[in-house]
Formats: structure tokens, sequence, C-alpha cells
């Protein structure tokens, strides 16, 4: 039965089962914990393990429930499993993410109590960033910039899920941290509302404190899976737990090195105390990866093992396909985009996925894909972008630029451009506007003006006058030096909150979009059609434009990781940290460049660009610990990538490569590792092929 049973999930998946993978599966009683690599066939398990339950061991499919992390990957499982077992099945089994099944046992239970809860909403006047943002400003008297508002939303998810007291929790950047959560809660309370980490504080007070509804859960329920088991927090664990008792028919599956939700409160020691939790439990490891080609598989586990907080394991491909990885140094931003257009190829744009640390980066990516007319869609479209207070900045300057009796442009920005304009002159402005046509004119006649005063609104008035016949790229750079807003940024990035880095990769966002429009006019429209594009794409085909966050559990033939520079990715505050001799947030960054590598099933391309405004950037750190393990890799051949101008090659030899890709061979192992070193030293790419 056991050997027919394997035969057929071999005719319907095309795929015989290892024997780790059939071991996992067969596992029919008790608690039990997969460890097991990226793209070890972790979800291929569950869906089997489903299917060996009710046919093997006689299971009513609706008594199994499967936990999945998102929406995503809960309808994929489930689409997975009814494709392949399904029909024959004719099965219910439950697939479901942690959250879905708590506010499915608040509703019941709610119903049976006759009370009632509502969901806060994201966003709108009454949305919980609205009221978190009145919170912090009565609280600290203070603007909560977008990066202290993630900040403080992640410090309270943080809190909810390790079940820690506010008091407990040390925020870094958010003043008064436990007064401003105990008023949000308060706040929920009052209206009877919850955001979606109550869901799971609310679902564990009702399951602990009714027992007669708990054991109907148990009941219903007799076997419980997990996927994603190292991004399960504190509480969700509880909940689980509690689900499972006595029986403890529980299955997790998990990869430690791709927990990527600490900041969250995912907490992966939970896997590595598993057998403290239940001593009982089987342990099952899956190494083997059926993903990606051993060059990915290779600098996949030379980059994880510099971490140092990890159950120590080692990938094996499965594959014997050879494809180099590409490492792309590009000189510029603009560049990078120009090569990652010209490596896309049409017929594989369904199964090409660019990658990205943070949602920004999608963009200018987008705009360039949309203007070449390239299908792509977003995942996780956060429009922030559009809304951020910089782009606001930027687009008042211009706005003032064609028009210099723009009141509300100038109120916006008086303050943040060179000439010292002061809320008294604002307020002069405003009494006086009338039918002056520029704010300009009117402050030359603000009285006490000292005489270089008057000559500096005079100067304003024509620097915005020569504004506005600049194309939108050098106008925003007239701002930036000639009005002096890098300055503001300079002296007032701190106070914001808001590091000068992002800031000023912000801007360089801004400015990519700008340089291929026109005019002012042009990029006014060009953005207002992205934000629309970029809303309606996220049901689009095409290209996939994602964080890496997101693209979890996915696999695609070609990954591009693009925007690979220190500071960026790795964050400043982690490289900071890890000077400081704290690995956790470096560690979690490693593996979230591990979980973006390893969703390339066939070429991984990794992208990064050189200057940024004339500034040297540094490639990610990430990038060079795969570097430093090619290049100690002993092979024949060289791959070189990158603009050279003249190589010095041996004595007196030049070589001159000005193609983008070159394989050169060797005869002599000197002459490489001659040609290797002056790759490295000057910064340019290579790959040992
Ligand atoms: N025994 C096998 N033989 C051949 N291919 C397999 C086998 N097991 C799984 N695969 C294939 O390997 C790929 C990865 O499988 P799966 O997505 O289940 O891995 P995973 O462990 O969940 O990956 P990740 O954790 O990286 O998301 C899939 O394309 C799957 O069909």
């Amino acid at each position: 039965m056991i050997q027919s049973f394997f035969q057929n999930i071999e005719s319907d998946y095309n795929l015989p089962l290892n024997d780790s993978q059939k071991k996992a599966v067969l596992h029919n009683n008790g608690p039990a914990l997969v460890l097991a690599v990226p793209g070890a066939g972790k979800t291929t398990v569950l869906i089997s393990r489903v299917a060996a339950l009710i046919s093997l061991h006689g299971v009513k499919p609706s008594k199994i429930l499967s936990i999945t992390f998102s929406k995503a990957s809960a309808l994929d499982m489930q689409s997975r499993f009814y494709s392949t077992f399904g029909a024959e099945l004719g099965a219910s089994p439950k697939f479901s993410t942690i959250h879905s099944f708590a506010y499915f046992v608040i509703r019941e239970y709610c119903r049976k109590a006759g009370v009632s809860y509502n969901l806060i909403e994201e966003n709108g006047p009454n949305g919980k960033i609205q009221l978190l943002r009145n919170i912090y400003s009565s609280i600290n008297k203070g603007f909560l910039s977008e990066d202290k508002l993630e900040e403080l939303v992640n410090g309270i998810g943080y809190v909810k899920n390790m079940m820690l007291s506010p008091e407990e929790f040390k925020s870094p950047g958010i003043k008064n941290f436990p007064k401003i959560y105990w008023e949000y809660e308060s706040a929920k309370k009052e209206n009877k509302l919850l955001d979606f980490d109550d869901m799971l504080s609310l679902c564990l007070d009702i399951l602990e404190k009714n027992g007669a509804l708990l054991e109907s859960y148990r009941v219903r329920y007799e076997y419980v899976q997990v996927d994603e088991g190292q991004d399960t927090s504190n509480i969700q664990h509880r909940i689980i737990a509690l689900l499972v008792k006595p029986k403890n028919n529980l299955f997790i599956v998990a990869d430690d090195d791709q927990s990527v939700y600490g900041f969250r409160g995912a907490n992966p020691k939970y896997l590595l105390e598993f057998k403290t939790h239940y001593p009982d439990a089987s342990v099952f490891n899956m190494n083997r990866n059926y993903r990606s080609t051993p060059d990915i598989v290779s600098i996949a586990n030379s980059l994880i093992k510099q971490n140092k907080l990890r159950y120590d394991k080692d990938l094996v491909a499965h594959s014997e396909s050879s494809h180099p990885v590409g490492i792309f140094k590009l000189d510029t931003q603009e560049n990078q985009y120009r090569h990652l257009v010209d490596s896309l190829v049409p017929s594989e744009f369904e199964d090409t996925a660019v990658l990205f640390r943070n949602n920004i980066s999608a963009i200018p990516i987008a705009d360039i894909l949309d203007r070449k007319g390239i299908p792509f869609k977003l995942k996780d479209s956060k429009l922030t972008f559009f809304n951020h207070w910089l782009l606001k900045d930027i687009l008042s300057f211009l706005k003032l630029a064609t028009d210099q009796s723009d009141t509300g442009a100038f109120e916006r920005i008086y303050h943040k451009m060179k000439g010292y304009i002061s809320k008294k002159g604002l307020n002069y402005v405003a009494k006086n506007m009338k039918t002056e046509k520029s704010v300009f004119h009117v402050l030359e006649l603000f009285p006490d003006l000292k005489p270089f005063q008057k000559e500096s609104m005079r100067k304003l008035s024509l620097d915005f006058s020569k504004l506005q016949k600049k194309r939108p790229l050098e106008a925003i750079e007239f701002i930036e030096s000639d009005l002096e807003y890098l300055k503001y940024l300079n002296e007032k990035s701190e106070f914001l909150g808001y590091g000068l880095e992002s800031n000023l990769n912000l801007l360089s966002y801004i400015k990519s979009i700008a340089s291929r429009c026109i005019s002012i006019l042009d990029f006014v429209a060009r953005l207002d059609d992205l934000k629309a594009t970029l809303s309606e794409s996220r049901d689009g085909h095409g290209v996939l434009l994602s964080t890496i966050h997101s693209s979890k559990g996915l696999e695609f033939k070609n990954v591009f990781l693009v925007d690979l520079i220190n500071g960026d990715f790795p964050s400043s505050s982690s490289i900071d940290a890890m000077k400081q001799g704290v690995l956790e947030p470096i560690e979690e960054e490693r593996r979230l460049f591990y979980v973006g590598i390893t969703r390339a099933k066939q070429n991984l391309n990794l992208l990064c660009y050189k200057y940024s405004d004339g500034k040297k950037l540094a490639p990610s750190m990430f990038l060079s610990e795969i570097e430093r393990s090619l290049a100690s890799e002993s092979e024949e051949k060289l791959r070189v990538y990158g603009r050279i101008e003249h190589v010095k090659f041996g004595e007196g030899t030049v070589l001159d490569i000005s193609e983008s890709s070159l394989l050169v061979d060797f005869d002599d192992s000197g002459q490489k590792q001659l040609l290797k070193s002056a790759c490295l030293e000057q910064n340019l790419i290579s790959i040992i092929d």
C-alpha cells in the first residue's frame, strides 16, 4: 500500500520522493520537526503528508489543519493539494494562515458570547496609522516620520508576538514607547477594535479561558501542520501548542536559515528547543536542494556559513547542470537598470523575478519596464513613496518654479532652502500676497529686511525662474545644490528620524524617474501615471517585482537581486550593530540575502552599482563574501564581467576588455592569478566558471 502510494505521488508529481522525504511523509502520530534547506521539498512533503494521513492512516480530511505563513501560500498549497490529490481523495483538509485561524476562533466566540469586534483599518482618517500618528505627536510633541512609524509598528508587533510587556521592550528610536503602546491599546479597546496582532492575543485568551470551545477545536483538528516554522512567533507557538494538546499531533517544517521576521517577533530558537518542548518528537533532516544549480547552491552554502547563530548544515545540490552565477557591478544606478532590462528574456517573463531588500526599489524599475512595454506584476505594492514628504518637498519646489505665487508650495518649503526665510516672513506673504505674482517679490517688501536679505530674495526669484526652464533631472539637482535642499537634509535628517542615507536613496529613485522625463509637467504627470499603473499591477502578469520577504517559498528560473549596496543591504544600522558586537541584525539580513538567492532555479544575477552622484559606493558586504569564496576556488576558467579599459597582464601585456562579459581560458595559472587580482583590485567582477 505504501509503495503504491509513493508510486502515485511519483506519477502525479512527476517526481520520486527521496528516502528522507518519504520518512517525513509517513510520520503519523505525535510531534515531529522537519529541518530542511531551501528547495528541499518542504512544501512538497507537507502536501504529500496530508495525502498520506488520509489514504494511509485513515484520517478524515477535515481533521487536518495546515497552517502556512501567508494567504498566498495557503492558497498555493490548497490548489497544489487539490490538483494532485483532490479528485481522488475528494478531500477537504484545511489550509489557513494562523491569523485567519485566529479570526475564525474569535468570530465563533463572539457569536456565542454576543460580543463583537471590528478590525481596525490600516489607513484612512480612523485607521491604525493615523491613530498612532496622533498618539505619538500628543505624547512626544513631534513629527512621526515614516521610518519611526515603521519602527513603532514593528515594536508593537514584536511585543505582542514575543508576549512581552511594553516596558520590557527597549525601543532604540521611539521615545516613551510604553506610554504610546498603552494609549494605542486603550483607544482600540474603547472602540472594540482589533489590529492584526490583537487577533493572536485575543484568540489565545479565548482558548485559554473557554475550555469547551478549546476542546471543540481539538476535536475538529486532530492533526496540525505548520509551514515556515522558523517564522512562527512565541504567541503563535502558544496557540498551536494549546490546540494540539494532549495528543501533540504536530508536524512542523522549517529552515532556521530562512528566518527573516525576527524584527516582528519570529522566534527560530523555539525550533532549536523543540525536543525540550516535546521530548518524544521525531526530527527529520532534508539537505538535498532540488531547485537550484550547483553554482547557486555553492554560493548559498558559503554565504550562510558566515552566520554563527544557526544549526550547522550543508545544502547539497541535486541538479548537475551548471550555470555560472552572474555578479554585475555597474557604474551607475541607471546602468544597473539598463543591464537588467537588456537581460530579460521575453519568453521567460513569467518565470523571472526581480527581488530587492526595500519596497521602494520597485518604483524606478516599474517606471522603466512600463516605458519599455515589459509586463510586470508587483507584490505588496506599498505606495507610500507617492505620499513621502521628500517627494512632496521636491514637487513643491517644482510647483513654485512654475508658479511663484503658489503660497501652498511656498509654505511647505520656505524653511528648507537657502535664504533663511522666517515664519514671520511666511505670515507676511500670507497677508500681503494679493495681486503680486511672486512670493519673493512680496518678501522683498518685508519691513526691516536688510539690504543683503533683499538681494537674497531677488536672487531666489531668479533661481526659481531658472528652475522652471530646466529638465526635471537638472531641476532636482539644482534644488539639491543651488537651492541648498541637500544642506537642509544634512542638517535635519537626524531630527526627522530618517537617516541621511535613506533620504539620499529616495532622492536617487526620484531622480531616476525624472531622468526619463522631458519637462516638469511631464514629470508630475508621470508620477500620477506610475501610481495608477502600480496599483493595477498587483493582479497583472509578467516579470515579478517583489521584496525578498514576500518572495519566500517561491521559485523562478531567473532571479535578479538588485541594489546590492552596503548600507542599503545590509542596512547601516545592522552594520553599526555588528561593529558593536551585536550580530543578530546582520545575521537576519544575511538570511534574507540567502532566501533571495535560493529562489533561483537556473540564472541568478546579483546587481549593484558603484557610483551615485559621483560618490563611490561599496557593494553589499554579502556580495563581497560571495566573491571571496568564489575567488578562493581553483577552477580552470575565469569569467569577467564589466567594462575594463586596460588591465596590465603579465610582462607588459595589456588586456582590453570592453564587452560586458568575457570568458577567459588559462593555460598558465600565474596569468589567471594576475588577471584575477587585477579585477578584484579594480572592483571588477570575477566569477569562476
Ligand atoms: N524528490 C524530489 N525530486 C525532484 N524534485 C523535487 C523533489 N522534491 C521537491 N522537488 C522540487 O523542488 C522544488 C522545491 O520544492 P519545495 O518548494 O517544496 O521546497 P521548499 O523546501 O518548500 O523550499 P523553500 O523553503 O526554499 O521555499 C520544487 O520545484 C519541487 O517540485
